[in-house]
């Protein structure tokens, strides 16, 4: 609406300089030209009014319409499964995120309202001048094919150019985020002339791509440029020739050309943008790209029967609550878990040991359904895990990772670190921290349980970052724990402040620990060796210590080193 009346009220400036010339100048009336400027001002007014209506909603509109991409975009990811950011780069997923949103806010806040405005402008100057002088109109007419044809053949190599531009910006996105992050490695190896000359072959390639778009963009315009220009020129020529014939008012003539001159400026706007709104296009064909990839986990299985839902045995000791069963299971071709069958009861503590790259972490990322079984199944309370929907299959498990793992904001945001409909008030939060060893060092830190510890936790120490990743597991309260025991050496204190910590963890709950201290295994109910994805025996520590030469041999060289 506003874009009408702002493309109009110029329109009918047009008509205004006519009557101006034709019946005010010629025939030196004043109180014409008097009233004259009077409306034209008023046009000129709501013309402005117009154009701010216009501007505000389309602006408005460019920015709504990126920011319910980002957050759908967001909310996708966070839906995808691990192996999808395998074959992924984090960087160049943040920069779809970022510039491909940009692009398209601005295209649609300003290009397609340019756009739109420009074409609306078009139409009605061509349907006024056809009515000014329907013979001249004829002659711009034949001119327009010939605007048509760069528009066609250059657009396409813009297109592909703009495309490509994105691609390679995303490559910049890759470096930047890897580099800073790993920043430490790359400043303690002397290793940033390297990354800046990685950082400058992709720079270059950004710049070789965009100089090969803007020749062609500078060509489209120009090349529009030149033959509405022309056209208007020789337009103009045939009306002064008319104007001295007599078939022509001088008034006719000058709003003639002023229509002119908006048809010609419009179809230059236009075919300004469309670059612009064909770079668009290539950017939500990559969003939507993002959009249309699917987890190869299904969130919420048909076969799940809803009274399933989290209902553990408490006091079924001679049930198992979860049940290995012959699983198979490979990232790739090979093999990583073959066969593996164990249970583990209520209470239990359940040890996991084996050489690195023996499959323990592999079995904790299948038992959370980060990943898909081969063959076998896990059930867990009578219930095949793959038939559980993803939450309430993971609302049986707290995990603490080998490498703690912080989030940027508060001591206590990261302590209460659970899904939106379980609150956690404070009080429960300082009882973990307190259980977890935490409380001292957190009522240290300048501001409590309200410090900010940045970015991946940077302002703590290794072994304050483990207790907290262990307050958060006791604060969430789940009836299974999945631990990674640190292979990092700490000093002696932190070392018995994290096993206390532990020790409160795993009071009166289910454990299955990926085991690398001597402690862990000697008081673990069951210990499951594992060799190059097989089990290779099972049983307690005194049991296997003294019957499995392997064992023994882990033992001696791997735990007690
Ligand atoms: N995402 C992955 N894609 C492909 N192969 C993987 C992936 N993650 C692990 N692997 C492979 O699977 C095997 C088992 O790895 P896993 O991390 O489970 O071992 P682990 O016993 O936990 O070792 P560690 O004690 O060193 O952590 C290894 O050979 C590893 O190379």
């Amino acid at each position: 609406m506003a874009l009408a009346v702002s493309a109009s009220t110029w329109l009918l400036l047009g008509q205004g300089l006519r009557h101006i010339v034709d019946s005010g100048f010629y025939q030196n009336d004043t109180d014409f030209l008097n009233t004259a400027l009077l409306a034209i001002l008023s046009i000129v007014f709501i013309g402005s009014v117009a154009t701010f209506i216009r501007f505000y909603y389309m602006v408005w509109l460019g920015e709504r319409v990126s920011a319910d991409i980002r957050k759908t975009l967001f909310d996708h990811l966070l839906t995808l499964s691990p192996r999808f950011y395998e074959n992924e780069r984090t960087g160049e997923i943040i920069s779809r995120f970022t510039s491909d949103t940009t692009l398209l806010q601005t295209v649609i806040g300003t290009s397609i309202s340019m756009a739109l405005r420009s074409s609306v402008s078009f139409v009605g100057a061509i349907v006024l001048m056809s009515i000014t002088s329907l013979k001249l109109t004829l002659y711009v007419f034949l001119a327009i094919p010939f605007i048509l044809v760069p528009v066609k053949l250059l657009g396409k190599k813009v297109r592909h150019y703009s495309k490509e531009s994105q691609n390679k910006v995303a490559n910049i996105g890759s470096i930047v985020d890897e580099s800073l992050h790993e920043l430490k490695t790359i400043q303690a190896f002397g290793a940033q002339k390297r990354q800046s000359v990685s950082f400058q072959t992709i720079t270059d390639a950004v710049m070789l791509n965009a100089s090969k778009r803007i020749k062609y963009r500078a060509l489209l315009i120009s090349g529009v440029m030149l033959i509405s220009m022309s056209a208007i020129i020789i337009v103009a020529w045939l009306g002064m020739l008319a104007v001295i014939e007599s078939t022509l008012t001088v008034g006719q003539l000058i709003a003639f050309m002023f229509y002119a001159v908006l048809a010609g400026g419009a179809i230059a706007t236009v075919s300004e943008v469309i670059g612009e709104i064909q770079k668009a296009a290539g950017a939500s064909e990559r969003i939507l790209d993002l959009l249309n990839r699917q987890s190869e986990i299904v969130e919420d299985p048909p076969v799940y029967n809803a009274k399933d839902k989290l209902s553990m045995p408490l006091e079924n000791h001679t049930h198992p609550i979860i049940s290995f069963r012959e699983i198979e299971f490979a990232y790739t071709d090979t093999p990583v878990l073959k066969g593996v069958s164990f249970e583990v009861y209520r209470g239990q503590k359940v040890a996991l040991v084996g050489e690195s790259g023996a499959g323990k972490s592999t079995l904790f990322d299948v038992l959370l359904r980060f990943y898909k079984l081969q063959a076998g199944s896990i059930i867990i309370n009578n219930t095949r895990h793959d038939n559980m929907p993803l939450s309430t299959l993971r609302q049986h498990f707290a995990l603490v990772a080998q490498d703690p793992v912080i989030f940027a904001g508060s001591v206590a945001e990261n302590i209460a670190f659970v899904g939106n409909n379980e609150a956690i008030d404070m009080e429960h939060i300082k009882h973990a921290a307190k259980l977890a060893n935490a409380h001292d060092f957190i009522e240290s830190l300048p501001e409590g349980y309200n410090s900010e510890l940045g970015e991946r936790g940077v302002k703590l120490s290794g072994g304050q970052k483990q207790r907290i990743a262990i307050a958060r597991a006791i604060a969430a309260n789940r009836p299974v724990l999945l631990l990674d025991e640190a292979t990092s050496a700490l000093d002696a204190k932190s070392e018995r402040e994290i096993k206390t910590s532990l020790d409160s963890l795993m009071q009166n709950k289910t454990t299955i620990v990926i085991a690398h201290r001597l402690s862990t295994v000697v008081n673990a109910d069951l210990i499951v060796v594992l060799d190059k994805g097989r089990i290779l025996a099972k049983g307690t520590h005194a049991d296997l210590y003294s019957s499995n030469a392997n064992y023994k041999e882990f033992v001696d060289l791997q735990l007690l080193s």
